[in-house]
């Protein structure tokens, strides 16, 4: 059976939209409200960053285990980002589905994309920055990023924004407060039982 199957009693959400807009932000705010619901890890050929803990960040992987598991059709989407691979593990997410949960995917637009396919039921929210000059200070505030990595992540964060009309929906985190009240309803709104 295809991974979207019918009966599939959880609901995916996948955010996305630009490195540095507040994603993260906004799912560990997420998750602190709603401790039931399940937050994908991914798969990443990227070093790890400071602080990041392999199983918990991401599963930080060698360019050959990332080949091995898409070879093993272990991935549910993947796409290479800013010079490194990244993948969503596909077991975890379709058992969380399968227990009814609520799960949520932090991934980039060409995974987004994807899921689309995969899962079409799956419902997919664009994150907006405000501009592109807050998002660049974002990035820079974050202080996790060398300069060529943030130049590389901006450039590709201006196709990323034309493509935000593809979505579900869309949603400016300007103030954080607003942003995840307007997410959780988002996300709330589909877990009403249907008639
Ligand atoms: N609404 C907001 N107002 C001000 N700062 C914010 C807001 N949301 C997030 N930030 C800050 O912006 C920076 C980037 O946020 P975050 O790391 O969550 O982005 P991201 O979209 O998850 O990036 P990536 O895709 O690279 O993981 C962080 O320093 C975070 O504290
Ligand atoms: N397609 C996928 N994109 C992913 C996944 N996990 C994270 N990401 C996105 O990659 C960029 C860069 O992340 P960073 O941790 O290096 O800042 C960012 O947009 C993430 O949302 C994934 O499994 N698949």
């Amino acid at each position: 059976m295809a991974p979207d199957q019918t009966s599939a009693k959880g609901q995916l959400i996948v955010l996305t939209g630009p490195s540095g807009v507040g994603k993260g932000t906004l799912v560990q705010l997420l998750l602190e409200r709603h401790p039931h619901w399940f937050l994908s890890i991914s798969a990443t050929t990227r070093s790890p960053r400071a602080g990041e803990e392999d199983g918990q960040s991401y599963y930080f992987l060698s360019k050959e285990e990332f080949q091995t598991w898409i070879g093993e059709e272990k991935l549910l989407e993947w796409a290479e980002y800013a010079g490194n691979y990244y993948g969503t593990p596909r077991q975890p997410v379709e058992a969380q589905i399968a227990q009814g949960k609520t799960v949520l995917l932090e991934i980039e637009v060409l995974g987004a994309r994807q899921i689309k396919q995969t899962f079409p039921s799956a419902r997919r929210i664009f994150i907006l920055p405000p501009s592109v000059e807050v998002l660049e200070e974002r990035l820079r505030g974050r202080g996790s990023d060398s300069e060529t990595a943030i130049a590389k992540r901006l450039a590709q964060a201006q196709q990323e924004l034309q493509a935000a009309a593809e979505f579900d929906h869309q949603l400016v985190n300007d103030d954080l407060d607003r942003a995840l009240h307007c997410l959780i309803d988002l996300i709330e709104e589909g877990n009403q039982p249907q008639d």
